[in-house]
């Protein structure tokens, strides 16, 4: 394949490279250890090639706070199994709480906007009173160093002051979306034993207010090792009042003065515990750890983004999904996080541009899918916002398709850095994404992280460059899991990651690695399109059909080589069509398109017109386990229902699959 570079959309001119973070980093490395890492690539390969001096200089250089000192870097680079930073103690609130750079106590550490309108901030010092509380409430719920405290809450101040305030006593955190039905968080919560529960009486979307009291109940039941459940009036004052089994928010930070102290814990003691999407049978319960978390955030943070306390930063995201965890990370270097909670398209698609605008965001993070809708409403946000103060535009979730380049250019700023990032949960971390170094080729991803060695790999587990491969990890990551939950003989994190290519990890993305060093993702490679030989990622077809204004939405889906299978394996193409477009009207030039676009053999067999697209709480196409549905597995193995945006979409998609 031969690599044409497309349009440079965003260069970094020398002021910014001047005064970005990564330029002091850099020059402390060169000094320090006698290296030349005067271009990204440099720096990039410094970071891969030599992880204890790499890690050794961020922890230095970034101001990691341990209380005991660590005996060496890196015990063992064997994966799985690395051991970061031995003897070390640390603790993820104390950076959050006392970042390093700026946070003085009058500086805002928090916006939490909701989506009618209701603004709650907190100074870095309110924080660290609340969050002393908080933890004087827990201590005397009798929570302590390693149980688990989880919560069914939104993106918002007492979320956030319960997780860092279990994480000030060692108590480990996981969080889930108040929109998660009562399935998916049980087969999430229940799992790990959970000493206290934080709820909310309910949350707004769209519009609508939605009492989950209900599932709150059913929740108690099934939890048996719950001592307590901390009630949050959310939507309703008293929602609460006269639920004598529950401790109303008021009561459990009723501790006035009450230090905001920190336990330091090991390195790779427990922070939080994630999920794997909840789509493929039970959720995997994924371990990251205080050290690990810490230092992964504070390189991503200040060196890729470049974000410190002058820095207002957001990302839409639920407390559900990675993203929460990164976001509030933002604390870490200072910067104020500004969380919204609702639905970004209430009352309209504007609604998260305003609050860009109204609260000064520098950085403003968002999905793939959501720029997309931007661009198919034909919204212009300059025209109607002073977006002045954004310098970046972060985007994930799924591939940034080069129109929505276009349109963040075109609608949003000509000068801003477009920062389409991917990595993914196991990590809590953004594998490729961007550099104040390095420019946005336009449909590209910029850069591979620092201290990420990513390849992309043949089948035979060679790396290739400018032909699409297995993403892999060649080198241990201080983020990469501690453990997963249950799995004590680590039998199910070598299932997951490390089959293929034994001591590497192998993430489940298609990528293609340019030869300039920029990326771009293909889809996931469990859910590969291979036609007659040729494998493509989805993310290739998804581009050329979703290009059509016509098309609002897409699903592909390969049968073939399963069992069963009609015809010995077709090409599926779900679509939503936009109002008033009929299928014959489309037909012939999305076939066209995709014939010289992709190729003949991609053309599929049956396109077949729905309402919706299946999709996870965190808005990902749900290929996967439409994929083993038609194979054979029963539904409630192949999905938890409650782990879908609409499982009534996935009902169809089915039946219209096999009709
Ligand atoms: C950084 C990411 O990888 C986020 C996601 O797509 O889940």
């Amino acid at each position: 394949m031969t690599d044409d570079a497309p349009e440079i959309l965003w260069r970094p001119d020398e002021t910014t490279v001047q005064q970005a973070r990564i330029t002091a980093f850099a020059e402390r490395a060169a000094r320090e250890h006698g290296v030349t890492v005067d271009t990204y690539e440099q720096l990039w390969r410094w970071s891969t090639e030599d992880l204890p001096a790499f890690w050794g200089t961020i922890v230095d250089h970034l101001g990691v706070r341990f209380h005991e000192q660590p005996r060496e870097v890196l015990g063992s680079a064997e994966m799985p199994g690395a051991s970061w930073f031995p003897g070390a103690t640390l603790n993820y609130a104390e950076h959050a709480l006392w970042p390093r750079e700026g946070g003085g106590d009058d500086d805002v550490a928090i916006v939490a906007v909701r989506e009618d309108g209701r603004r709650v901030t907190r100074t870095f010092g309110e924080l660290r009173a609340d969050v002393g509380r908080a933890r004087a409430g827990l201590l005397e719920l009798g929570v302590g160093f390693g149980d688990r405290v989880v919560a069914l809450a939104p993106n918002t101040v007492e979320t956030l002051v319960a997780f860092l305030a279990a994480a000030s006593l060692g108590a480990m955190w996981s969080s889930c979306s108040p929109d998660f039905g009562p399935r998916a968080v049980v087969d999430r919560f229940a799992q790990i034993e959970p000493s206290v529960l934080v709820v909310v009486d309910g949350y707004l979307y769209n519009g609508k207010s939605y009492d989950i009291r209900g599932t709150v109940a059913e929740l108690r039941e099934q939890l048996p090792t719950l001592r307590a459940t901390v009630a949050i009036d959310y939507v309703t004052e008293g929602a609460w009042d006269g639920q004598d089994d529950v401790v109303g928010w008021a009561a459990f930070t009723d501790h006035d003065g009450a230090e905001p102290a920190v336990d330091p814990v090991s390195f790779d003691h427990p922070l939080w515990i994630l999920y794997s999407s909840g789509t493929t049978g039970l959720p995997k319960g994924i371990v990251h750890s205080h050290g690990g978390i810490v230092v992964e955030h504070l390189k991503s943070l200040a060196l890729q983004h470049d974000l410190g306390p002058e820095d207002r930063f957001t990302w839409f995201t639920t407390t559900g999904w990675m993203m929460w965890n990164l976001l509030i990370s933002g604390l870490l270097v200072g910067s104020t996080v500004v969380a919204f909670d609702g639905s970004p398209g209430h009352p309209d698609l504007d609604v998260l541009w305003k609050m860009a605008a109204d609260e000064g965001v520098t950085v403003f993070g968002t999905s793939a899918s959501f720029v997309q809708s931007c661009l198919k409403a034909g919204l212009v946000p300059k025209d109607g916002f002073d977006l002045s103060a954004v310098r970046s535009i972060g985007s994930t979730g799924s591939p940034l398709s080069p129109e929505g380049f276009d349109w963040i250019r075109d609608a949003v700023g000509a000068d801003i850095q477009i920062a389409s990032v991917s990595g993914g949960t196991d990590v809590c971390a953004a594998f490729v994404g961007v550099s104040p170094w390095v420019p946005v080729w336009r449909g590209e991803i910029s850069c591979r992280a620092l201290g990420a060695a990513v390849e992309a790999f043949d089948p035979q587990g060679e790396p290739v460059v400018d032909e699409v491969g297995e993403l892999v990890i060649t080198r241990p990551m201080p983020s990469m899991p501690v453990m997963l939950w249950n799995d004590p003989e680590g039998s199910r994190m070598r299932e997951s990651y490390f089959e293929d290519f034994p001591g590497t990890w192998r993430h489940g993305d298609w990528i293609r690695i340019t030869p300039r060093g920029s990326l771009v993702i293909r889809g996931r490679s469990d859910s590969t399109l291979n036609r007659g030989g040729v494998r493509m990622g989805t993310a290739e077809f998804y581009e050329v059909v979703e290009s059509f204004d016509e098309v609002l939405d897409s699903l592909v889906i390969d049968t073939s080589g399963l069992e069963g299978a009609r015809d010995g394996g077709e090409l599926l193409c779900f679509l939503v069509l936009a109002e008033g477009v009929t299928f014959e009207s489309v037909e012939g030039d999305l076939k066209k398109a995709l014939r010289s676009q992709l190729s003949p053999r991609h053309v599929p067999d049956r396109f077949l017109v729905v309402d919706d697209i299946p999709r996870t709480l965190n808005g990902k196409k749900s290929e996967v386990p439409v994929k083993r549905i038609l194979a054979g597995t029963p539904v409630e193995k192949a999905v938890s229902k409650d782990a879908l945006r609409n499982p009534e979409a996935l009902e169809t998609v089915v039946a219209r699959a096999r009709d």
